[in-house]
């Protein structure tokens, strides 16, 4: 390309970019006046901003592709909330976990993210109002559900207004360039997990697997010690300076890994949505069968169905349980209605949009 090409092009970009800016405070100081409006108050809207990508993707004819558009689109978003007021999201501690990358992917940079010890601390600070959501993982598709998340949120006063799905990619991390010389690897148990069978293939079987709270503090542990390495994802790589002897370990091709954000904050419908019902059974034969017949009879779609034992009696079991559709419109409404009738308890932990990014 000749130097004359190459600048012309430079040149619409510059101008383009001016462009650009200028629309972007344009839209920026719309939001300051819906957030005047909205009177500091609940801020936020999952429906609005899903409506928003859905519809940027639809309209997106390339050459950049529909996500990298609606990543540049949340993040215009996150700035223009920001504006308005600014989001804190708590979870799973410490920095450049996968719940942290989880509440990015889902509120964008422009939201402040708290690391907390636990989930049971992250689901704590929002009720006290210390925060405003939690983004706390729910389940994943090779290790299956994440009990923690949901004992909680069968006694949380907070309801699910979103989810967050996060492809899990793991990495193996050390301080030195090479894999000879490794005497531990730390990891969080559901990563060794995860990363099980790539273990075994390329690593001495003398070296030693610990486990430890979270993939981030593995990788801080191995960026102290250079005998030892971790097995974590981009962010913690990236956090502790490590080096990545081997990317993408996880047996599992499509490991990813499902986070639900849960506030003050019920939600209207968007239009495609989901609605998270935890309910028990009365003990007795039939009761399961009895449980899902409400939703074949209005023709509503279960998109899970997870048994957990219930705590309060020995064989007694809750089941957790998503169908397609919001609370708020008829078909879901007579389903409750009429679990409410059959189920000796039944909580709807949440309506909200269906992931968009
Ligand atoms: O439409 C709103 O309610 C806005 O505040 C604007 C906006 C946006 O930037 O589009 C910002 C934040 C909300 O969560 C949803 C949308």
């Amino acid at each position: 390309m000749s130097d004359e090409l190459l600048r012309q092009h430079r040149d619409a970009i510059d101008a383009l970019d001016v462009e650009i800016l200028r629309l972007i405070n344009q839209r920026a100081e719309h939001a300051r006046h819906i957030g005047e409006i909205k009177g500091g108050g609940l801020v936020y809207r999952p429906e609005r901003e899903a409506q928003v990508l859905s519809r940027i993707k639809g309209l997106n004819q390339g050459p950049l592709p529909d996500e990298s558009i609606a990543k540049l689109f949340r993040e215009i978003m996150s700035a223009c909330l920001s504006i308005e007021r600014p989001l804190t999201i708590a979870f799973l501690g410490p920095d450049g976990t996968f719940s942290q990358s989880a509440a990015i992917k889902h509120f964008g940079h422009a939201a402040v993210t708290l690391a907390c010890a636990s989930i049971d601390e992250a689901f704590r600070v929002v009720e006290a109002r210390s925060a405003d959501y939690v983004v706390a993982p729910v389940e994943n598709s090779t290790e299956g559900a994440v009990g923690r998340t949901l004992d909680l949120m069968l006694a949380t006063p907070l309801s699910v207004c979103g989810e967050v799905v996060l492809r899990i990619h793991h990495h193996l991390l050390r301080r030195e360039p090479s894999q000879t010389g490794i005497r531990r690897v730390y990891s969080h148990a559901q990563s060794l997990a995860q990363c099980h069978e790539w273990l075994n293939k390329n690593l001495p079987a003398d070296v030693e697997r610990v486990s430890v709270s979270s993939n981030a503090e593995a990788a801080r542990l191995a960026s102290l010690d250079s005998d030892c390495a971790a097995i974590a994802g981009d962010a913690a790589a990236e956090r502790f300076g490590l080096i990545k002897l081997a990317d993408n370990i996880e047996d599992e091709p499509n490991n990813t890994t499902r986070f639900l954000v849960l506030g003050y904050h019920k939600t209207t419908p968007s239009g495609r949505d989901k609605t998270s019902i935890v309910m028990s059974a009365q003990n007795k034969p039939g009761a399961v069968h009895t449980l899902l017949s409400p939703l074949a009879e209005n023709g509503v779609s279960m998109t899970k169905f997870e048994s957990r034992p219930s705590r309060t009696g020995l064989w007694e079991y809750v089941f957790f349980v998503d169908v397609e559709g919001h609370a708020d419109e008829a078909g879901v409404m007579r389903t409750l209605d009429q679990l409410r009738d059959k189920a000796a308890f039944v909580k709807v932990l949440g309506a909200y949009p269906v992931a968009v990014i």
